[in-house]
């Protein structure tokens, strides 16, 4: 069982997930609401993340990853500040026990260094690191131990990554910088270019969720949504009504770069674990995996069995609860 004094974090690019205490889990978006003048710390979380936009004065509103990555660690230590004391808000958040945080496989130890100095704030005893592919095959549920092939997956919203593990290691990786925001991008790009008006990030967002889809045939809830922009030719705010149809199509070019790097992935496999994926299929997992047909879309592109995480959004958090529950079992994955 985690102590109460443990904690772990997976800072995403769009979401930062925290687990502490026993089976507390906490997941807020990865923005924070600074003061620009005094650099002080105003809000973070979804509350910041309403402010995007709409800000006046010395107010800025920062998201601080870019591509999986930390981007700005002022901002990324005020916003873990923050979000550490509404997971612990009775006590000081000095003196834990252990922390975990998850990092992308392909970070160069300069990136990794600045998740560290976010980390010292909380004086913790131990500080460990996991690779995201690790942590989310584990929170799958995958026996990552065995000599035995499992491709990972996982879609999140600024970073694509594709591993190959074997024996707790990863064999082969391929990361792109591509995800669910690049999905709001390419709807925003789209809405310029064939509507003449311009869309807020929360609007594409919301298009995507409603009805975002891989391919014409993955029909999702609903199939045609409204949206109000700014038309770009008169300045006055305009409706369109778009169909899920035309989002696949948009969306049709990344999706095509993320089979590509699947296929690329799937050719450096060594034989000997390739034969593995073709019994064990590939996992897929993170956020964007949850894009409307995307799984169907992939199966039918490498005619592999894919296994989408029942819980996209938290597998590394899961996988990284499952370490401190066991860390003698798993230290061999975390490192400094
Ligand atoms: N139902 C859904 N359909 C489509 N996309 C979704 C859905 N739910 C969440 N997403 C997208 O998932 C992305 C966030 O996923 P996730 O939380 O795994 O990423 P992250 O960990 O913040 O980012 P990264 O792994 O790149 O650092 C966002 O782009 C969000 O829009």
């Amino acid at each position: 069982m985690a102590n109460k004094r443990d904690i772990t974090i997976d800072l995403g690019n769009n979401n930062t997930v925290l687990t502490g205490m026993i089976n507390t889990l906490f997941s807020e978006s990865t923005v924070v609401a600074l003061n620009s003048k005094k650099n002080s710390y105003l809000l973070a979380g979804k509350a910041a993340l309403e402010m995007e936009g709409k800000i006046n004065g010395d107010t800025k509103v920062v998201r601080p990853l870019k591509n999986g990555v930390i981007a700005d660690l002022n901002a990324t230590t005020k916003m873990l500040n923050a979000f550490v004391k509404t997971l612990y808000p009775s006590r000081s958040i000095l003196g834990f026990h252990n922390i975990i945080a998850s990092v992308p496989y392909g970070t160069t130890e300069v990136e990794r260094r600045a998740l560290r100095l976010a980390l010292d704030q909380f004086n913790s005893r131990s500080t460990k690191l996991i690779f995201e592919p690790v942590a989310a095959a584990l929170g799958m549920g995958l026996n990552i131990k065995e000599p035995d092939g499992k491709m990972i997956i996982d879609i999140g919203g600024g970073l694509t990554e594709i591993s190959l593990i074997s024996l707790s290691g990863v064999v082969t990786y391929m990361a792109l910088k591509v995800g669910g925001d690049t999905f709001n991008s390419d709807i925003r790009n789209y809405m310029e270019k064939k509507y003449i008006i311009s869309i807020s990030e929360k609007s594409a967002e919301k298009i995507k969720l409603q009805i975002g889809a891989a391919t014409e045939n993955s029909i999702p809830l609903n199939e045609d949504c409204t949206v109000v922009g700014k038309d770009n030719l008169t300045g006055i705010p305009k409706q369109i009504s778009l169909n899920y149809k035309e989002i696949a199509m948009i969306l049709n070019n990344t999706l095509t770069k993320i089979e590509d790097s699947v296929i690329k992935t799937l050719e450096q496999c060594p034989p000997e674990l390739a034969g593995d994926i073709y019994t064990n299929g590939v996992y897929l997992t993170g956020g964007g995996a949850l894009l409307k047909g995307l799984k169907e879309r992939l199966e039918s592109s490498i005619q592999l069995k894919v296994h989408l995480s029942d819980q996209s959004l938290l597998s590394v958090s899961k996988g990284m609860e499952i370490v401190l529950s066991q860390m003698d079992k798993h230290k061999a994955l975390i490192f400094k």
